[in-house]
């Protein structure tokens, strides 16, 4: 079904009919009174209308729904109350494939890192690589027309530095193989052909991408005439588009369980969920099944707060630390729609996305001035902005930067560096938050870069510089995401572990009275951001392992939410555990170590 027929489809309330394939051969495909009941509306919220879809989406539980709206088409509802951190859907996705620069790091059966084995390659195509010979044949199904695909690939190729096709070209192949191999009336083709296509309302813009897509597609698959695509079920270049149109408005990024994007993958239930800039709920790949060779890789679903019966649910399809105009621009041009959520409808009085501290440093904050509102002041003292060029230019500066150094982050990172290490100082001077775009996005490239950058051997002050940055990222993000998102824990654990890394010069030694491990001496009020921007931050010996122990107790109950809380956060919930129980270890060696220090007793030395 093409987007315009969709949408009149919409709003003639036969949506659900008419999305079932006219020529489904399943005799108890629904009827319109499929779509007859009506869920109880709240006032103001938008009415929709209950679908049901014979034979599709089995996994979908009971205590799920599919809905219909005017604006937003399906989407998914619970009936049932859902406490945070429970894995509302888990699933394996219909597809998944790995990105060109992790094919030789990762099995292209179950995703695991090379780190966790040794990998074997395919003997034929040289492409794809498998733990062993039980993922390989596990793969075999898909990877079998995959296999002669890419040989083909290379013979025809102009050179022999040419690079397999691109993780969107051979997620697509694989979805036309495998949907050919069921059958277009099998439920996983159906499934498949009824996610949403936006064909017919695509930008000019990306034609060109897409024709692109395109050609690759059909060249990859060794299609050279219309009869050849017929085989695959699509009966003309329209069809073809669909197919690209689906996987661009419907495909998610698989990650791996620090949520390091490792290529793509479709499932056809979780493209189910629309979007908000403030989800209720998040996709997530925890890595957590008891056999990860045949089951993973697993696609979680997880409620980031506790969600009412009646509410739908809602996750982000895009990077919500950016300001409302990047976040509509993307959504405007990659999946066709404009946001209306709370976020979006400026409900906020301040958006710590574009928020500077208070030139009168009231403790208030002011919107950042934009162009066609230059005039702002402190929404607590009304004290007004009156260097506006300055911060102005420092934010055009900065996003340009970013821009920049987010290109060099791996060609060039020592240019990248040379840029964050720059413009970082000039976001500050000009009163932006931590929170703020592009200072945010500047702070968690440096820290990145910075970690990838650690001399050999690792100096005090390298160490000592990333963990403040990695804590300034920490207070920019607590700023944006509620407490649980995925990202944000994950912002605590890589502070927790370069907390716990051994300090090649450490402070403590010559002060040792001062730092030694006092229950008191770090209340636990006190914030990562007010320690931050202290001068004795961070600190050194065993308060420094005690920072390393709360942020990762913190990290711990965010995991749990994010990724899962059945599976205790995931394969990092696991590490972090297992992280702490050292910890406490060290900590307790180091305790002993200063109460005999004081008592004039022999010292055990630490570990
Ligand atoms: C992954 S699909 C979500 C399921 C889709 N509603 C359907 O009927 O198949 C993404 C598409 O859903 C629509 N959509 C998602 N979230 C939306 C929102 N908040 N407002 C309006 N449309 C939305 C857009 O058309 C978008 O391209």
């Amino acid at each position: 079904m093409s987007f315009s027929d969709l949408h009149a489809a919409r709003k003639t309330n036969s949506y659900v009919q008419s999305s079932v394939p006219q020529n489904a051969s399943n005799s108890s495909a629904r009827t319109a009174s499929d779509v007859g009941e009506q869920p109880e509306q709240k006032p103001g919220i938008e009415p929709t209308k209950i679908a049901s879809f014979t034979g599709l989406y089995k996994p979908l539980p009971s205590a799920l729904e599919i809905r219909v709206s005017e604006t937003s088409g399906r989407g998914i509802w619970t009936k049932v109350h859902i406490r945070a951190g429970t894995a509302i859907l888990s699933l394996k996705p219909h597809v998944a494939v790995l990105s060109l620069q992790h094919l030789n790091s990762h099995c292209s059966s179950c995703f695991a890192s090379a780190t966790s084995s040794v990998l074997r390659r395919c003997t034929k195509c040289h492409v794809v690589w498998y733990c062993d010979g039980t993922c390989q044949s596990n793969d075999w199904a898909m990877h079998k027309q995959e296999c002669e695909a890419l040989q083909r690939w290379f013979q025809a190729a102009p050179s022999s530095d040419v690079a397999p096709p691109s993780d969107a070209v051979r997620c697509m192949a694989r979805i036309l193989w495998k949907r050919k191999k069921k059958g277009l009336e099998d439920a996983w083709s159906r499934e498949i052909d009824n996610m949403q296509s936006h064909r017919t309302s695509m930008h000019p813009s990306s034609f060109e991408t897409n024709t692109h897509l395109a050609q690759a597609l059909v060249q990859y698959m060794g299609m050279s005439s219309p009869a050849d695509l017929a085989q695959f079920g699509l009966m003309s270049a329209a069809d073809l588009v669909d197919i690209i149109s689906r996987f661009t408005t419907n495909s998610f990024a698989i990650t791996d369980p620090s949520l390091t994007p490792l290529g793509a993958s479709v499932s056809p239930i979780v493209a189910l969920i629309n979007h908000s800039c403030d989800p209720n709920a998040v996709v997530v790949f925890p890595r957590a099944s008891p056999d990860p060779k045949s089951q993973e890789p697993v696609m979680q679903v997880v409620a980031m707060r506790d969600i009412q019966p009646g509410e739908e649910i809602l996750t982000s399809y895009i990077d919500t630390t950016l300001p409302k105009s990047s976040r509509q621009k993307t959504l405007q041009e990659t999946y066709y729609f404009t946001c209306k959520c709370n976020l979006c409808s400026g409900q906020l009085d301040i958006d710590p996305r574009e928020a500077m501290v208070c030139p009168k440093n009231c403790g208030g904050l002011c919107p950042l001035p934009v162009e066609e509102h230059a005039l702002v002041q402190c929404t607590k003292c009304k004290a007004a902005v009156q260097a506006t060029d300055t911060v102005f230019d420092a934010v055009r500066i900065g996003c340009e930067g970013l821009e920049k150094a987010s290109a060099l982050e791996f060609k060039d990172p020592v240019k990248a560096k040379q840029l964050t290490t720059n413009l970082i100082p000039i976001l500050n001077r000009a009163g932006l938050t931590p929170s703020a775009h592009p200072l945010l996005g500047l702070t968690r490239l440096h820290q990145s870069i910075m970690i990838s950058s650690f001399p050999s051997p690792l100096t005090q002050d390298h160490l000592d510089e990333t963990i403040r940055t990695a804590t300034k990222a920490i207070t920019g993000l607590s700023a944006l995401l509620r407490e649980g998102h995925p990202v944000l824990a994950i912002a605590y654990v890589e502070l927790g572990k370069l907390s716990a890394v051994d300090e090649p010069s450490p402070k403590h030694l010559s002060e040792a009275s001062e730092t030694g491990i006092d229950e008191h001496s770090q209340p636990q009020s006190q914030s990562l951001a007010s320690m931050s921007f202290s001068s004795t931050y961070p600190p050194s010996g065993p308060a420094r392992l005690k920072l390393a122990y709360t942020t990762l107790l913190k990290a711990r109950g965010m995991l749990k939410i994010g990724f899962g809380r059945d599976s205790e956060g995931g394969a990092i919930g696991k590490e972090v555990r297992d992280m702490l129980v050292s910890l406490e270890k060290e900590m307790s060696v180091w305790k002993t170590g200063v109460k005999n220090a004081l008592e004039g007793l022999p010292q055990k030395t630490k570990g």
